[in-house]
């Protein structure tokens, strides 16, 4: 007999891999738990979130962006029973069966597990590192580049690899000048991304090169001291930001002394397969693959650990089967590009809810309510997985507050002024102050506590 309060299988983590072993596991009528993970290790829907155009996803030959993609994975696996968590597992037990898994809401019993929480961007621990950082610093460029404080400034990267090249590509179309910061004399990235950047006349290699630190003035980031390693010559770089593309790390910490490791901190898997050191968990993805981390190498063995999952549940005799009861209409579209921004004709002082810059100033001067402005920028990921979030906050409180959203690059003046270092971002006004700020995507509990403190609620 099976328990039937025991999970079928659990996923751990949503990029490419975690996704499709859901629609592989969901398919198969193990309705899978899934933890799409929210700030450790990542963002719900992984890696991909913090890049613009995907072009060697097959199936997509005008390219499609990672959000967007994302998106897509997470739509097919839902629509097939998968039920997702927006949350981090804090806790594993996988010592006990059935195991435990453990995440900041939630506590689960599964049969089986599939680890893809992927892997983290490194940062490089410079002195200054803190003081800049979200300032001047960043570890994405595809998320921070269109900030104000980098439009027509000298900036630089950090990295040799597909993604250094990648990011320092995005970069020329907001900064007047991008250095690439080479610790070595040649470049790792691939043959076509490397023609790219060296046929880029916005581009300059400093081949041999390492930042030494970040220097400025009243927290603005004026520039770079960096290295020759050869020559140990040292001097002054005058960039406005910088931008890390060092690499990852496995996302491995919560699973240390529960399974094996390899001296990096990737899971080790059975050659050929996915079987992790613990029959019955599974590891796919960038989490265990420290040579080809791609999206479609990830999503292949997503598929495999849930192949593997379910004939693994299915010879034990574990499996609790679900039928899967959805018709086949497909559900609408979510929208997720901005409304078209208020005018003077469309503007209405009593909505809760309004887009652009027409509308945060006159309701900066002449509104009565608390106001929360979220600033975005259109390719930017864990804007996307902050709006569902948001809108939920200003539905809850409609009436009470007002809520604005600014695209920073259709409103590049008003991020300016809000002094906008990177998105998402969001500020609280009221009487023409400001209030508070959050930068990244936060939970909903937390914006609930800023606007409750500003609305007085439960202070007596
Ligand atoms: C800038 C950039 C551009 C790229 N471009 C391409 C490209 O064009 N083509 C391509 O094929 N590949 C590309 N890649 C590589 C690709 O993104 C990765 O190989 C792929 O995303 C790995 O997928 P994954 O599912 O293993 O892990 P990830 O995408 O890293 O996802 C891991 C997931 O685990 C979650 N997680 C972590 N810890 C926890 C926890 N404790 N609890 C719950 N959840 C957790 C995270 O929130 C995240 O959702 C790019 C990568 C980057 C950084």
């Amino acid at each position: 007999m099976t328990n039937p309060t025991v999970e079928n299988l659990v996923i751990i983590g949503s990029g490419p891999a975690g996704y499709t072993a859901a629609i592989y596991a969901a398919r198969a009528n193990l309705k899978p738990v899934m933890f799409e993970g929210f700030q450790t290790g990542g963002i719900p829907g992984g890696q991909l979130m913090t890049t613009t155009e995907v072009e060697n996803f097959p199936g997509f030959p005008e390219g499609i962006t990672g959000p967007k993609l994302m998106e897509q994975m997470k739509a097919q696996a839902e629509r097939w029973g998968t039920e997702c968590y927006t949350e981090d597992v804090i806790k594993v037990d996988l010592q006990e069966r059935p195991f435990t898994i453990q995440s900041t809401e939630r506590e689960v019993k599964a049969h089986s597990i599939i680890i893809s929480t992927g892997a983290t961007a490194k940062r490089l621990g410079l002195p200054s590192e803190h003081h800049f950082w979200s300032n001047g610093i960043s570890a994405c460029a595809i998320c921070d580049g269109a900030s104000p404080i980098f439009k027509n400034e000298e900036l630089a990267v950090i990295g040799g690899g597909d993604s250094a090249v990648e990011e320092a590509i995005y970069l020329t179309k907001y900064g007047s000048h991008v250095n690439l910061l080479v610790r070595r004399d040649s470049l790792r990235a691939s043959k076509a991304m490397q023609d790219r950047a060296l046929n880029n006349p916005k581009i300059t290699i400093h081949w041999n090169t390492v930042a030494v630190d970040a220097f400025g003035e009243g927290g603005k980031m004026e520039g770079l001291k960096i290295r020759n390693i050869q020559t140990s010559e040292e001097k002054d770089l005058p960039v406005r930001g910088l931008f890390y593309a060092v690499g990852h790390t496995p996302n491995t910490s919560l699973f240390q002394g529960q399974i094996e490791l390899d001296e990096i901190g990737y899971i080790k898997v059975k050659l050929g397969t996915v079987a992790t050191s613990v029959e019955g968990v599974f590891a796919a993805g960038d989490v265990q693959d420290h040579e080809y981390r791609q999206a479609i190498t990830a999503a292949g063995t997503g598929c495999m650990a849930a192949l593997l999952a379910e004939r693994w549940l299915s010879e034990r005799d574990l499996i609790q089967e679900y039928r899967h009861t959805q018709s086949n209409e497909t559900k609408e579209d979510k929208p997720t590009s901005s409304m078209p921004a208020d005018t003077e004709y469309t503007f209405d002082i009593n909505k809760t809810r309004h887009y652009g810059g027409y509308a945060l100033r006159k309701l900066f001067h002449e509104g009565d309510r608390l106001i929360m402005v979220k600033y975005v920028s259109p390719t930017c990921g864990p804007c996307k997985t902050l709006k569902p979030i948001l809108d939920k906050v200003a539905d809850e409180y409609d009436g009470k507050i007002y809520f604005i959203e600014i695209d920073i690059e259709a409103d590049p003046e008003i991020a300016q002024m809000g002094q906008i270092t990177g998105t998402p971002t969001v500020q609280f006004f009221k009487d023409q102050e400001l209030l508070h700020e959050m930068r990244g995507v936060k939970q909903r509990s937390e914006f609930r506590q800023v606007i409750d403190r500003y609305l007085g609620v439960g202070v007596s």
